[in-house]
């Protein structure tokens, strides 16, 4: 059986690395989809989906099961949205998200759909990653080593900070 799970990753972090591992114990093989693709540049999305795709190759890697990443952008339309995930991926039998439009879409869509409790979420949420990246708080300590790695390799903290610092000078909102 194939699982597919899909996340924007912005950053990959622990609590998605401890879904990842749980799919993996249910799965054959894992699809990993890279949403909102076409988005970058932003504070709430501040990574392209090609820095995305390292993140979460490298974090999985060691994974017992074969795991394809592919980058998926949004569509307007909603009610096509699970066909173009379909004409993307890897066939797959269910579908793992936390998300209620996933969830509520696949489930209308006839997909099974894989709920699981959240992992740590005081801590363990993108939004709260990217404010302790801002504020040169701990957030190392909250994704996979190899997450570290490729926001380094990139200059990712300094990024943010910069898409910060533009919109909190009132000079337009960087995530249109
Ligand atoms: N701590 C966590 N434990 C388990 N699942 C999580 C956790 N954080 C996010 N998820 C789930 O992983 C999927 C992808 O999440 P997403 O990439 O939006 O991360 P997020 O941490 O919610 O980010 P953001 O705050 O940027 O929206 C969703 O189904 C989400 O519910
Ligand atoms: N119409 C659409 O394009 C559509 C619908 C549902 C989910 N999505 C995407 O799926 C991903 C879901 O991931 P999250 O659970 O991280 O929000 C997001 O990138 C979201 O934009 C897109």
């Amino acid at each position: 059986m194939r699982g597919f799970y899909i996340g924007r990753y912005q950053p990959f972090h622990d609590g998605h690395q401890h879904m990842v591992e749980e799919i993996a114990a249910e799965v054959d093989e894992l699809v990993l989809g890279i949403g909102s693709a076409g988005d970058s540049h932003t504070t709430r999305n501040p990574f392209t989906a090609g820095e995305r795709v390292m993140m979460v190759t490298k974090a999985v890697e060691n994974l017992p099961v074969t795991t394809y990443v592919v980058p998926i952008e949004d569509l307007d339309r909603n009610s096509v949205w699970v066909s173009h995930v379909q004409s993307m991926t890897p066939r797959f039998e269910v579908a793992y998200s936390n998300n209620p439009l996933v969830v509520r879409l696949f489930e209308e869509a006839g997909v099974e759909v894989r709920q699981s409790p959240m992992f740590r979420r005081d801590v363990l949420e993108g939004t709260e990653l990217r404010e302790r990246m801002i504020h040169g708080r701990d957030w190392e300590t909250l994704v996979p080593e190899a997450v570290v790695s490729v926001v380094e390799e990139i200059g990712g903290v300094k990024r943010i900070r910069r898409i910060a610092e533009t919109d909190s000078n009132g000079a337009g909102p960087s995530d249109q």
